[in-house]
C-alpha cells in the first residue's frame, strides 16, 4: 500500500510542471544550516562512539560520514550560488546529485548503527546511535518530503541496518526495540508522503495565486491605462457620491492638476476645486451641485451640459451601479456644440447675408398665413431679382459679386420696417415679407423705395457697380393663402416686371397667371414644330450702303403656328433658350441657311442669328463645320451673328469658340450694338467683322439730337478698327441718308425690304441689274 503510493509519486512527478519540481528540489538544498548541523553532529557522534569503542570500523565510518556530509554541505553551497533554482534542466542533475549524496550519508550513518551494535555491547553506544539514527531519519521524512523518493531512501538506508542489527541482538529488549523501529519507518514513510501531498498542494496553490495576482495585476495596468488614455474623463462614485475612481482626463478636463482630490472627495467639494481651477464664473457651489444633482439624479441616458471657464461645454451623463454608487462621464462637447449650432444656422441663415434662408422664410410666412387664415391682417410678398448681377460676376468676379450681395441685404435692411422679414432665397433672389399692409399703396411704397435704394450705385472695392431690381409683388389672401401659390404668383409678378427691361415692380394679376399658362402651352408646342414643318426661315437683305447690292441676307425665324398663325421670333426664341429646344432649332437653321445660301449667287453670304446658349455648346464649332461641309457653302459666305449677352457669359469658352469659329473662316458680327454693356473691351478683344448698331438708334436718327453722334462714332469706330458698320432697322430716306452720311457701311431695314421666305428673296438675288439698280438708286 504504502510502497504503492511511493512509486505513485513517481506519476505524479511527471505531471508536475517544471517550476514545482524545480522548486521542490529547492528546497533540498534551501536550510543549509540543517544540512550542515546533520554533516557535524553524525559526525561528532561517530566520532565519539568510535574513540569509546576503540573500534577502527566506527571511527573509518565516522569520518566518511563527516566528509560525506561536509561535501554535501558545499554542493548545496555551490547550487545556491549559481541560483541553479531558476535553471529547470539543471536542477534535475542537482536533484540526482543531492539523491546520491543524502542516500550516501544516510547508508553511512546506517552502517555506523550497524557496527556499533554488532561490534560492541555498551548500551551507551547502543543508544547513541540508535537515537542520532532515528533523530536524522524523523528529522529527514519532514526535511524532504517534497522529494519522497529521497526521503524514503535516506529514512530506510539509516534505520533498516539500526533495526536489522537490533533485531539480530540477544537481547529481547533489543528486539523489541528493533521492531519500533521497523513500526517507526512505515510511520515515517507514510507521514513523509502526506506531508509531500501537503507541499505539493501548497506549491500549486502559491503558484496559482502568484498567477492570478500577476493576471490582476495585468488587468489593473491594462484598466488602469485605458481609464487614463479615455477621451472622456470618468469618476466613479460610492452610494454617498462621494469619489471613488477617476482618470487622468477627468483632472484635464477640468483643471484640477492642483486640487487635493482624493477618494472620498464629495461632489460638492469637486465642484468648490473646480470653481477654485477658474471654471463656471460668476457661480456658486450651491447652484451648480443643485443643477448637477437635479440633472443627474437619476439613470438616464440624457446629459446635463455645464459650461465652464466660459468657453468650454462639458457633457455629464450619469450611469447608476447596482450598489447604489454611479458613474459620471464628462465629455468636451465645445466643438461637437459649436458644429450643431453651425448646422442649425446653416439650415435656417443664409451663410453669406446672415439674412433667413428659404426654410426659416416658409416657417415664418406660414406663421403669418395662419393669422391671415383667421382674418387677421394681410401681408405681401416681394420677390426681388437684382438686375444685371450676372454681369457683375462674369466681369468683375465671384468675391465682388459676393461683396455685392452683403451690401444689398444690408440697403434692403435700411428700407424694411421692424416686423418685416428679408431673407434670401440663394443666388440674387431676395424676398421681403412685408408683414401688415394695410393697402395696396403701402406695398407699392415699400418697393419703390427698395427699388430706388438698389438703384443708388454701390462702391465695392473701388468699384462702382450700377444695378437695379426688379420686384413681383403677391399679396395674401387676394392673391393665394398658402406659401407655395404666393411666391409662384410673386414669381409671375417678377417675371413681369424684368420683361419690361427690369428696375420696376409689378402685382400679381390673374392676367399674369393666363399668360403664363399660354407660355407653357407655347413651349409644348415648341417642342414638336420642328417636326411638324411649322418652322421656316426667311432672309432679310443687308445692302451695300455705297453699291445697293444685296451683300447678306439675314437668316429669321419664323414659326407657322396651326391655330395662332405666325409668332414672332420675339416670343418664342426665349422660349426656346429656356427650354434648351434652341440647340435643335439652331442647328436647323445653320443646316437650313447654309442650304439655302449655297443657291445664291457666288459671294451673297448669310448670317445667322446665334443664342447664347448655342454658344455654351461646346460642339458649335463641329456643328458648323458639318453645315458647312453638308450644304458646301464657302466658310467665308457665312456669317454668325451674336449679341452681347453671348460674351457676359465664360469669357475663357467663349474667346475658345470664338478662335474656332474663326479658325474655320467664318465671319462674326456683334449685333444688337449699343443695347447692352456696349464695352468697348469686346471690340478690342474678339476679332468681329461687323458691328451692327442697333436699329433703336436708328429710330432715334431725327428724334434724338445724340442719335447721330452715337451712329458717328460707332461707325468711326468701326472704320478704324477694320470692321463693316451695319446700320439696322432703316425705314426712311431720311434715315438712309443720315446713316450714310454718318459713315455706315450696310444698312437693313424695311425700307430695303422685310424678312421673306427663300423663293422670294432668291427672285431679288437673281433680279435683272436693272432691278438691281432698283435698290443701288434706292441706296
Ligand atoms: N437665336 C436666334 N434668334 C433669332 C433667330 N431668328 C430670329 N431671331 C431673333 O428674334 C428676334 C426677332 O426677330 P424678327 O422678329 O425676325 O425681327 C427681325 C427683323 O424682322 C427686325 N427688323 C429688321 N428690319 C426692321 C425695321 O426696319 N424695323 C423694325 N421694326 N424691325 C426690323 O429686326 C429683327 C432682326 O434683328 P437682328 O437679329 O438684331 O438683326 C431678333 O432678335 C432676332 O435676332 C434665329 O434663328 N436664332
Amino acid at each position: 500500500m504504502l510502497l504503492r503510493r511511493l512509486l505513485a509519486t513517481r506519476q505524479d512527478d511527471a505531471q508536475l510542471s517544471p517550476e514545482i519540481r524545480a522548486a521542490l528540489v529547492e528546497s533540498l538544498f534551501a536550510p543549509l544550516s540543517s544540512l550542515a548541523v546533520g554533516a557535524i553532529a553524525c559526525g561528532i557522534i561517530g566520532a565519539a562512539v568510535a574513540i569509546k569503542a576503540n573500534d577502527p570500523a566506527i571511527l573509518a565510518t565516522s569520518i566518511a560520514i563527516f566528509a560525506v556530509g561536509l561535501l554535501r554541505v558545499v554542493s548545496a553551497v555551490i547550487y545556491k550560488r549559481r541560483k541553479l533554482a531558476d535553471d529547470v534542466a539543471a536542477t534535475q542533475i542537482w536533484e540526482r546529485i543531492y539523491e546520491y549524496g543524502a542516500w550516501g550519508f544516510s547508508a553511512l550513518l546506517g552502517l555506523l548503527c550497524y557496527i556499533t551494535l554488532t561490534h560492541t555491547t555498551d548500551a551507551t553506544l547502543h543508544l547513541a546511535v540508535a537515537t542520532t539514527a532515528a533523530g536524522y531519519a524523523a528529522a529527514i521524512s519532514g526535511r524532504n518530503a517534497g522529494r519522497p523518493i529521497i526521503a524514503v531512501g535516506q529514512l530506510t538506508l539509516t534505520t533498516l541496518p539500526l533495526a536489522i542489527s537490533l533485531l539480530i541482538y540477544p537481547d529481547w529488549l533489543h528486539k523489541a526495540l528493533g521492531f519500533v523501529i521497523l513500526m517507526f519507518i512505515y510511520g515515517m514513510v507514510d507521514i513523509t508522503l502526506s506531508i509531500r501531498d501537503i507541499i505539493i498542494q501548497a506549491l500549486t496553490m502559491t503558484r496559482k495565486e502568484a498567477a492570478l495576482a500577476a493576471r490582476y495585476e495585468e488587468q489593473a495596468n491594462r484598466f488602469d491605462i485605458a481609464l487614463n488614455n479615455m477621451s472622456h474623463g470618468l469618476c466613479m462614485f460610492d452610494d454617498q457620491d462621494r469619489l471613488k475612481v477617476w482618470n487622468a482626463r477627468f483632472i484635464e478636463l477640468l483643471n484640477l492638476f492642483d486640487a487635493p482630490i482624493k477618494v472620498g472627495t464629495t461632489i460638492r467639494d469637486l465642484v468648490r476645486y473646480s470653481i477654485r481651477a477658474g471654471n463656471h464664473s460668476g457661480r456658486g457651489v450651491r447652484s451648480i451641485v443643485y443643477e448637477l444633482t437635479r440633472g443627474l439624479r437619476q439613470d438616464h441616458h440624457g446629459q446635463v451640459f455645464v459650461s465652464v471657464d466660459g468657453e468650454r461645454i462639458m457633457a455629464l451623463s450619469r450611469r447608476m451601479m447596482a450598489d447604489g454608487g454611479s458613474v459620471v462621464i464628462l465629455e468636451d462637447v465645445t466643438e461637437r456644440k459649436a458644429a450643431q449650432e453651425r448646422i442649425a444656422y446653416l439650415a435656417r441663415y443664409d451663410d453669406l447675408t446672415g439674412l433667413p434662408n428659404r426654410n426659416h422664410f416658409r416657417e415664418r410666412i406660414n406663421e403669418m398665413l395662419e393669422i391671415v387664415r383667421e382674418g387677421g391682417n394681410q401681408i405681401a410678398l416681394h420677390l426681388i431679382d437684382i438686375d444685371r448681377f450676372k454681369q457683375v460676376n462674369d466681369t468683375l468676379g465671384h468675391p465682388i459679386g459676393d461683396k455685392l450681395l452683403k451690401e444689398v441685404s444690408r440697403r434692403l435692411g435700411s428700407v424694411v420696417r421692424t416686423g418685416d422679414m428679408i431673407a434670401r432665397f440663394g443666388g440674387d433672389e431676395f424676398v421681403i415679407l412685408q408683414s401688415t399692409p394695410s393697402r395696396r399703396q403701402d406695398s407699392g411704397r415699400l418697393a419703390r423705395r427698395l427699388v430706388k435704394a438698389l438703384s443708388v450705385p454701390f462702391d465695392v472695392e473701388g468699384h462702382r457697380i450700377d444695378i437695379g431690381a426688379s420686384i413681383g409683388i403677391a399679396v395674401a389672401p387676394q392673391d393665394g393663402i398658402d406659401a407655395d401659390e404666393l411666391i409662384k404668383n410673386a414669381d409671375m409678378a417678377l417675371y413681369a416686371a424684368k420683361g419690361n427691361g427690369g428696375g420696376e415692380h409689378r402685382f400679381f394679376a390673374a392676367e399674369m397667371e393666363e399668360r403664363a399658362q399660354a407660355r407653357r402651352a407655347l413651349e409644348l408646342d415648341l417642342r414638336d414644330a420642328l417636326s411638324r414643318n411649322e418652322i421656316e426661315v426667311f432672309y432679310q437683305p443687308l445692302i451695300d450702303l455705297k453699291t445697293g447690292e444685296i451683300t447678306t441676307c439675314e437668316a429669321l425665324l419664323r414659326w407657322h403656328h396651326p391655330e395662332r398663325g405666325y409668332i414672332s421670333p420675339a416670343e418664342f426664341v426665349p422660349i426656346a433658350e429656356e427650354t434648351g429646344l434652341i440647340i435643335s432649332i439652331g442647328e436647323w437653321v445653320l443646316q437650313r441657311a447654309c442650304q439655302d445660301a449655297a443657291k445664291w449667287p457666288a459671294g451673297t453670304k448669310v448670317a445667322v442669328n446665334l443664342s447664347p446658349v448655342q454658344f455654351r455648346d461646346r460642339s458649335l464649332g463641329a456643328r458648323v463645320v458639318s453645315a458647312l461641309a453638308k450644304s458646301g457653302l464657302p466658310a467665308q459666305c457665312l456669317d454668325l451673328e451674336i449679341t452681347e449677352r453671348v460674351l457676359l457669359e465664360e469669357s475663357e469658352s467663349t474667346l475658345y469658340t470664338m478662335e474656332q469659329l474663326k479658325v474655320l473662316g467664318v465671319r462674326i458680327s456683334l449685333d444688337d450694338f449699343g443695347t447692352g454693356y456696349s464695352s468697348l473691351n469686346y471690340l478690342r478683344k474678339y476679332p468681329f467683322n461687323k458691328i451692327k448698331i442697333d436699329r433703336s438708334f436708328i429710330a432715334d436718327l431725327g428724334r434724338d439730337q445724340d442719335a447721330p453722334s452715337i451712329v458717328r462714332a460707332v461707325a468711326g469706330l468701326g472704320n478704324s478698327l477694320n470692321m463693316i458698320v451695319v446700320a439696322e432697322g432703316i425705314e426712311t430716306e431720311e434715315q438712309l441718308r443720315q446713316v450714310k452720311e454718318e459713315g455706315c457701311h450696310e444698312g437693313q431695314g424695311y425700307l430695303f425690304g422685310r424678312a421673306m421666305p427663300f423663293d422670294a428673296i432668291m427672285e431679288k438675288l437673281q433680279a435683272s441689274p436693272a432691278q438691281r439698280a432698283n435698290l443701288v438708286a434706292v441706296a
